[in-house]
């Protein structure tokens, strides 16, 4: 179980290994394919040839080609050839090689080149690209990282739409090149490959015809490109995380769907910058609002709005797909659909995703704990688990919206997507189960190791009380019956390397009793069967109850008792800052005057924009202000998390798959044949046609120009992740995501103190020694606590600490209170800190106590699920629906209080369009 791995140091070599043995079995057996020569002297190195390898070829070879020959037989010949992960340069994709120089040889010198594009097979996917069990990282890697504009100009071609709408084929590449280029290839969900996939499903979704038939060319262009730009440059974290890092797009957006309004002005950019908006003048205020409307749906903390409003529709029967503002809203929910419909593909694709999107997130995660910010819980790799995660988000937010796509379309199509969505949780729901069986099993021997003496101290009933106020947060996604029996939890190790402990649950009061035995967990496939039927029944068997302990702003009281970091500092120490993980705002996105205003009013204050009609923007200039509080972080080799070249072994066999699906009345999506049978694209009107599928010749596939960009992302080494940034003094605002207020009730003991911060917002860094300074004077009012707070005064805000105890209130909090605190202090200030429990005062087993997992029990989600009665108006669907958005409130409210990411380098537009231009001027 992916979760289990614990530290990003191992996924990452899992990832590695991985990834390497399926590179050498595809490219070592089919080396004919790889490698193509050149046959005369004067080729271009850009130029690609039909011919390829053979062995009378070998011959011909000159003398200094022997080493890249070699090098690839090596793995053919190699005793463990799967294993080999040697970055030589032999496979480097297009992207990779945009980035590196090849070791074999001077490509303008001699006459060979690698081919990164291996036509036949893109040809093979494309013919399929209707099909659901389309893979979208087999495309990216037999289109050498170009399945973005691969996709997307086939589409446009196979629509019609470059004949409709008489649009330059090169333009358009161009168009999906930028946008392409646009998506942060470190993100490793948030990357172009997603975009791909998205627009794929949104093209399956297309083609049902309760869709199509009524839908004009630009309504079909509208969602293509929607898609494909629906998370233009994503920066790898969240909207909480922009806004608690007073990024400047939070206040551009005004903390508003901040990401998709970026999206869609990025992707108005895109058409702009490509010349294809003009090639559109006439519809292009319609194409725009159409696209901007689109992914604004986009965003997951509106599922509730547009789930409710679906199910109106289909429960009146009043969805007319003739009015166009009907269809719009279809299209808007295709596209949430699609957005999220990685569950609903085969196991293997869909694991892949789940195993990508969860790694952004524990990211993130790993951001906010160097940054010495809260760890939002769905982030913290120590404390959840992909299995955890996933189970949570295909219940309470795929399934709910799914059921309805499902009842709208009734096809073959929306079965399939269903059942492989029921498969699928089915086999993350065993891997739960196999996870909290194994740390059972593991905590039961942990505790079996503790001190006697200690032992002494801790009576089980004591250590539930209070273990309760720190239980595990990440529970939220674990339904009630198997939370009941978790309430605590105990390291397992000893210290160690702090960061990537893995802390295990355990059901205290099981300890004495319950011995599980060890479980495999299934992780084969084919060992089970995808069901036959969906049983709808069982989606709605959650109580909301099973929500409670979604976390909230609270949360981050809980969860800094465990969100320090210790990891080694003995290698270079590396800053972070928000400023420096941040994307740059692309000034190219902004397409009207007054946004580009806004946006130079908050980056350069009001003095430098003429118009300052905007003061609320004035007032929040001052802390918008971009702060290169440290030194730039350094470029690295981008990698390409998703695919590389690994998914190539599977196409074979996914084409052969495909090919014998196209007989088989169980084939997914029903669009198998439809790739050359459908020609004809859609429009009412005949004139929207398709004339020729441009890659059925090779040769017209060839012909695709071939983009040399010579920009490079800025990007980080992954590898800098896992370098202790613990000593760092944090950059957040400390007023950021204040806990609630402060109750008190008779059995609450509560803790509040002062956090002063300047007139200009603080931002961070404060070091630990000014907070033990400072603890004696401080002006808190504050009951039972030696921690205290800070600094300069001028405006102060209140924040109350409220530790609920279970009996009357003795309870010493020290050890959280400090770390409650946001913001600045270095994590190691953990250290010399003693718990008592609150019945005998004894010395407890401090380590372990305070390096257990902790983060938010009931009490923190009770505010989430207490804000919005609204989730229970509606009889029918209450379950899955205030389900659904309890989890992103619990998204949202989680991470308010957190967050911040790397920084992944955004090349200006306009830079690209100069190094496009001068590629494709001729
Ligand atoms: N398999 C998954 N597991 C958890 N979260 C997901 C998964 N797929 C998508 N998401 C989330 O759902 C969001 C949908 O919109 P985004 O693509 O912006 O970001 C996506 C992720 O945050
Ligand atoms: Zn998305």
């Amino acid at each position: 179980v992916g979760s289990r791995r614990g530290s990003g140091e191992s996924y990452y070599q899992e990832l590695a290994e991985t990834t390497a043995p399926d590179v050498a079995t595809m490219e070592t057996t089919d080396s004919s394919v790889l490698i193509r020569l050149l046959p005369t002297t004067n080729q271009t190195t850009t130029a690609t040839t039909t011919s390829s390898i053979s062995t009378a070829r070998i011959s011909e070879l000159l003398e200094k080609d022997r080493p890249l020959f070699d090098a690839l037989m090596a793995d053919e010949n190699s005793e463990y050839p799967r294993r080999r992960h040697v970055c030589n340069g032999r496979f480097l994709t297009m992207h990779k090689r945009r980035r590196k120089k090849l070791q074999t040889r001077s490509l303008s010198f001699d006459q060979a080149i690698l081919d990164d594009i291996l036509h036949g097979q893109v040809q093979c996917i494309l013919n399929r690209v209707g099909n659901w069990r389309f893979n979208a990282f087999t495309l990216e890697t037999v289109t050498g990282g170009r399945s973005l504009p691969v996709l997307c100009v086939h589409l446009f071609h196979w629509y019609g739409l470059l004949d409709h709408f008489k649009l330059d084929v090169v333009r358009v590449w161009k168009l999906f090149s930028l946008i392409e280029e646009g998506y942060h290839s470190t993100n490793p969900y948030h990357n172009s490959i997603h975009a791909t996939d998205v627009t794929q499903a949104m093209h399956c979704f297309l083609q049902e015809n309760r869709i199509l038939e009524n839908l004009e060319p630009i309504e079909i262009m509208a969602s293509l490109i929607g898609a494909v730009t629906h998370d233009l440059d994503h920066p790898g974290v969240n909207q909480p995380f922009l806004i608690a890092t007073s990024n400047h797009l939070a206040a551009l957006y005004e903390n508003t769907s901040v990401l998709e309004n970026h999206h869609w002005r990025s992707a108005v950019g895109c058409l702009l910058e490509s010349g294809v908006a003009e090639q559109v003048q006439s519809i292009r205020p319609e194409l725009e609002k159409q696209i901007s409307s689109l992914i604004l749906a986009t965003d997951i903390t509106r599922q509730h709005e547009f789930i409710t409003k679906f199910k109106d529709y289909l429960n009146t029967s009043t969805l007319d797909m003739y009015k166009p503002e009907h269809r719009h809203f279809i299209l808007q929910i295709a596209l949430k659909c699609a957005d999220i419909s990685n569950p609903c593909r085969p196991w293997d694709i869909s694991k892949k995703w789940s195993q990508k999107v969860c790694e952004e997130f524990f990211r993130q995660g790993d951001y906010e704990r160097q940054l010495n910010l809260p760890v939002t819980s769905l982030c913290d790799r120590q404390t959840t688990s992909v299995p955890k995660i996933q189970t949570g988000f295909f219940k309470f937010v795929v399934t709910p919206l799914m059921n309805e796509w499902h009842r709208f379309l009734k096809t073959d199509l929306s079965y399939h997507m269903m059942k492989h969505l029921k498969y699928n949780q089915n086999q993350w729901e065993s891997r739960l189960q196999a996870e909290m069986a194994e740390e059972t099993r593991t905590e039961i021997s942990d505790a079996e190791i503790l001190e006697e003496d200690e032992i002494d101290d801790i009576d089980i009933g004591i250590i539930n009380e209070s273990y309760l106020e720190l239980s595990d947060s990440s529970e939220v996604l674990i339904p009630t019956v198997e939370k009941i029996s978790r309430r605590s939890s105990l390291q397992v190790s000893s210290f160690g390397n702090a960061r990537f402990d893995r802390r295990h649950s355990v059901p205290i009061h099981c300890i004495p009793k319950i011995i599980l035995p060890p479980r495999e967990v299934r992780t084969d496939s084919s060992q089970q069967h995808p069901p036959d039927s969906i049983q709808e029944s069982d989606e709605h068997k959650f109580e909301n109850d099973s929500l409670s302990i979604l976390s909230s702003d609270s949360d981050s009281c809980h969860r800094g008792a465990r969100g320090s970091s210790a990891g080694s500092t003995t290698e270079r120490e590396r800053p972070l800052s928000a400023e420096n993980l941040l994307p740059d705002c692309t000034i190219a996105s902004m397409t009207d005057g007054a946004c580009a205003d806004r946006l130079n009013l908050m980056l350069h204050g009001a003095s430098s924009v003429g118009n300052t009609t905007n003061l609320l923007a004035v007032g929040a200039s001052k802390h918008l202000i971009r702060q290169q509080t440290f030194p730039p972080l350094q470029p690295y080799i981008r990698a390409r998390y998703m695919s590389s070249q690994a998914d190539l072994s599977a196409c074979p066999e996914a084409l052969l798959e495909s090919n014998s699906s196209s007989t088989n009345s169980s084939n997914e999506g029903a669009n198998i044949e439809n790739s050359d049978s459908r020609g004809i694209l859609i429009s009412k009107k005949d004139s929207f046609k398709r004339e020729q599928d441009p890659f059925t010749t090779s040769d017209k596939a060839s012909k695709l120009p071939k983009l040399s960009i010579p920009g490079q992302k800025e990007n980080m080494d992954p590898s800098m992740l896992r370098r202790s940034l613990s000593r760092r003094r944090g950059s957040a605002p400390v007023t950021v995501a204040l806990p609630p207020k402060p109750t008190t009730t008779d059995t609450e003991s509560t803790v509040s103190y002062v956090i002063k911060t300047c007139d200009i917002m603080r931002r961070g860094s404060v070091p630990a020694e000014m907070i033990r300074a400072n603890t004696r004077d401080t002006s808190l009012s504050l009951a039972k606590t030696e921690s205290s707070i800070i600094s300069n005064n001028i405006r102060a805000a209140t924040i109350a600490a409220t530790t609920t105890t279970t009996s009357s209130g003795n309870t010493t909090i020290t050890t959280n209170v400090i770390h409650q605190r946001r913001g600045s202090v270095p994590c190691d200030t953990t250290t010399n800190v003693i718990v008592r429990n609150n019945s005998n005062s004894k010395r407890r087993n401090t380590k372990k106590i305070l390096r257990r997992r902790s983060s938010g029990g009931a009490e923190i989600l009770s505010p989430i699920l207490a804000e919005s009665p609204d989730d229970h108006t509606t009889q029918n669907t209450s379950s899955s629906t205030s389900s659904s958005t309890a989890w992103y409130r619990f998204k949202r409210k989680t991470d308010t209080d957190n967050l911040l990411s790397r920084r992944r380098g955004s090349l200006p537009v306009e830079v690209l369009a100069v190094c496009y231009s001068s590629t494709l001027r001729h």
